[in-house]
């Protein structure tokens, strides 16, 4: 039986029992769950799946590549790339061919050697069951998504469409920072996963060291599927502790795999004692092996098999593989791997919600039925040489070139002119795409994450997690004005949620923000390649929040009397604060306020929200309450309810105890452990609070919450503190109140600005 990866009570989706399936099929024989807040859409009973379905299914995989940045996930997705006879030769991320990896697609990616843009490819992959010998081929959709925290919206959206994911981890450096950040995110969406351990021949590579790293600091139960055969520069295969035979690579770039049914006599031992351990760590998580280890008795291969895929899918278990990606050893092991012990499309609960139900109504679960009305994702934009590019992931139903689908959110409805699988930058024409699957679309206008569907459910896909910007820059153009210059930024706006724009109303800046230096450097870099606007940046500025701490009621009136018809309007209510965002709630009775003027009140709060008069930035958290108010049967309009609200704000704003927030980062260093306290003081002279330091063989990792404002420069000082030896990387963590002193900086520099302007 398989768990889904949402786990709850089995419902009896899965129709196996009336169809002949092939062995590898029929053992893996699924049941779908479903949480108690969930029901299945009635199409699912209209629409039972098919044999058809079953087997398509059983035989795609989506999947997502994530680690720590600089881990080796491009360099692993670009063997993945060549063994599934993708890609005809292996170009190395900043080699010295100067191609630069398949996946590393655009310019700046392949010039910096990082990954900026996740990328879709698709790739088949034949295996040979170990059990039964049967050979099958899986559909693969592999997401490969960069690993700094500043374009952490990509491993967002990749997440959300996947099924699941390879967790990359270097043998060396072990769990780092932004392991943690994509541990989080997979647990947000439910995503199950595979370890990796990357870089097996790099000198000190410790697979053991990182698993209990997987154990402690990720709390994930984990066991090795796999033990070494030689170490570091002697690294030549591994033991495959479940089918219990040794795995080599020969040929060019590792390309045959060799399979041998005995184990090296020097790791014969230590790869028992690793089996009984994998046994022990499955028994803690799976009651079937659980039995049988309390029996005294030893599970088959296949149990053992089935044991891990159930404890993978059911989000308990991370069987642990080892490799060297850029010595190509053990990577087609990692991709049975993927086919054994990652959920198929059936076995992910995936969510909708029937827009024309209640907000609080239960959601949805989708069925991947071929034949069922369609419901896909568009998950991400990308402007490609041949217009506008959208990938889709469809959860229900087929999605046919020339068909007319229908945006969820907007009502209107596109044709699909064309219809692609996508390898990296490169395309595949084809005819339809059925549930489970991920493909590109042409020149259909959307945002990303809209639902799109074949005009029957009116269902509707939950949203996906956008973090709040951290950092802005004020941009001046070089030359004159053009057209492009806001062709690009709203371009950038629709492809990346976590990128915005806005035009400051008092210095007439435009003012771009995001997730930090670097990304908000890579747009404007774009911006002068794809568009040919050459921009001044300022200085990178601290994304600065306000907010309210005290309820306060407003009565205020708005009167204008200018020759012709004048401005009325009257409104009372009270402000106070909410945790986040900002919320207008309409409490008139009585029609004292007729109904078309209440818009205008709304309009108005918000845009007061826009900026606050403490500091100059937006406001966050307050609910706006309007209870009563008068009108005038002339001289009232929208507009003069529009003008009464931003006024009522603005008069009231100061008692409600306005403060000034700053975005806190966790902080992550790593340093010899020599430099332990030069590293501690150094975060402690940034109002680092630490939340935890460790020493380990030698290696320090502190770990400190530390406002962002407070982080410029941060570089030289633990370089000069470290002798060079230091490392660190942030992320963002929350925006909490900041200091008196600081608050009141702000507060002058923006009492200066408007003086400069009067
Ligand atoms: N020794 C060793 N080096 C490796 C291995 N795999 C990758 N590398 C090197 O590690 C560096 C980073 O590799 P990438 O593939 O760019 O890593 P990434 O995780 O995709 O990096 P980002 O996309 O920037 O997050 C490159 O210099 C690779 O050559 C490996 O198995 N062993």
């Amino acid at each position: 039986m398989l768990i889904c990866k949402a786990l709850g009570r089995p419902s009896g989706l899965g129709q196996l029992s009336s169809c002949r399936l092939p062995n590898v099929l029929s053992r893996w024989a699924s049941t779908t769950v479903q949480t108690s807040s969930t029901v299945v859409a009635p199409e699912a009973a209209k629409h039972p799946l098919t044999p058809d379905d079953h087997r398509r299914l059983a035989f795609q995989r989506n999947i997502g590549v994530s680690a720590h940045i600089d881990s080796g996930k491009t360099t692993l997705t670009e063997r993945i790339l060549y063994y599934t006879g993708r890609i005809r030769e292996i170009h190395e991320v900043r080699g010295r061919d100067n191609v630069g990896a398949k996946m590393d697609s655009m310019e700046l990616e392949r010039e910096k050697g990082i990954t900026i843009q996740s990328a879709a490819t698709f790739c088949d992959w034949e295996t040979v069951d170990a059990i039964s010998g049967e050979k099958n081929k899986y559909a693969i959709n592999i997401i490969d998504t960069p690993g700094h925290v500043d374009f952490t919206i990509e491993v967002e959206r990749a997440l959300r469409v996947l099924d699941g994911a390879i967790l990359v981890l270097c043998a060396v450096s072990g769990v780092q920072s932004q392991t943690t950040t994509v541990d989080r995110q997979m647990r947000r969406y439910n995503v199950p996963r595979i370890s990796f351990i990357n870089k097996m021949d790099r000198p000190g590579a410790n697979p053991w060291r990182v698993i209990e790293q997987i154990r402690s600091k990720l709390r994930m139960s984990a066991a090795a599927v796999q033990i070494p055969i030689g170490a570091e520069d002697e690294f030549r295969g591994v033991v495959d502790l479940v089918h219990w035979r040794s795995i080599y690579n020969e040929g060019h770039k590792g390309i045959d795999v060799v399979i041998k049914n005995e184990i090296p006599a020097e790791v014969e031992a230590f790869a028992k004692e690793k089996r009984a351990e994998l046994l022990y760590q499955l028994a803690e998580v799976d009651e079937e092996i659980g039995e049988i280890v309390l029996m005294d008795e030893v599970p088959t291969n296949e149990q053992l098999a089935a044991a891990i895929r159930r404890a993978t899918i059911g989000l308990k278990f991370s069987p642990v593989f080892l490799g060297s990606a850029v010595k190509n050893t053990a990577v087609q092991p990692l991709l049975d791997g993927v086919t054994s012990y990652l959920p198929t499309p059936a076995e992910s609960l995936v969510l909708a919600h029937d827009t024309e139900q209640p907000v609080d109504a239960p959601q949805l679960a989708l069925t991947p039925a071929a034949n069922a009305p369609l419901v896909g994702l568009a998950f991400k934009l990308e402007e490609g040489r041949y217009g506008q590019l959208t990938y889709m992931r469809v959860y229900q139903g087929t999605l046919k070139k020339a068909n007319l689908i229908y945006n969820a959110r907007t009502g209107k409805k596109v044709k699909v002119p064309r219809l692609v699988r996508m390898h990296s930058n490169d395309m595949e024409d084809v005819e339809s795409i059925g549930p489970g699957e991920i493909c590109a679309i042409f020149g259909v206008e959307c945002s990303s994450g809209d639902t799109f569907t074949d005009g029957t459910t009116s269902y509707s896909m939950t949203s996906m997690f956008v973090p709040d910007p951290v950092i802005s820059l004020a941009l001046k153009l070089d030359g004159k004005e053009t057209p492009n210059f806001s062709k690009a930024l709203n371009r950038f706006k629709k492809e990346d949620p976590t990128f915005r724009v806005h035009l400051d109303s008092e210095s007439k800046e435009t003012i771009i923000s995001g997730m930090g230096e670097l990304h908000l450097e890579i747009y404007v870099e774009r911006m002068r390649r794809e568009y040919n606007v050459a921009c001044t940046t300022g200085k990178p500025k601290v994304a600065f929040k306000e907010t309210i701490t005290k309820r306060t009621p407003f009565a205020y009136t708005h009167k204008k009397q200018t020759g012709g018809s004048g401005q009325f309007a009257r409104i009372a209510g009270y402000i106070e604060p909410i945790e986040d965002g900002g919320e207008f709630l309409d409490h008139v009775v009585g029609g004292v306020i007729p109904e078309q003027y209440i818009p205008g009140v709304e309009k108005g709060f918000f845009i007061a929200m826009e900026k606050g008069t403490l500091s100059g930035n937006p406001i966050n958290g307050v609910r706006m309450v309007l209870e009563d108010g008068s009108y005038h049967a002339v001289d009232s309009s929208e507009l003069a309810f529009r003008t009464a609200a931003i006024g009522a704000f603005r008069e009231i704003y100061h008692s409600a105890k306005p403060i000034v927030l700053e975005p806190i980062m966790k902080v992550e260093v790593v340093a010899p452990a020599e430099f332990q306290s030069a590293v501690i003081g150094s975060l402690n002279t940034r109002r680092g609070t630490i939340a935890d330091s460790e020493v380990h063989d030698g290696e320090l990792t502190v770990v400190a919450d530390v406002p962002l404002n407070d982080m410029f420069g941060y570089s030289n000082q633990l370089r000069g503190c470290t002798q060079g030896k230091g490392e660190f990387s942030m992320e963002y963590k929350v925006h909490a109140p900041t200091i008196a002193p600081v608050q009141k900086q702000l507060e002058e520099e923006y009492k200066k600005t408007l003086n400069q302007k009067k």
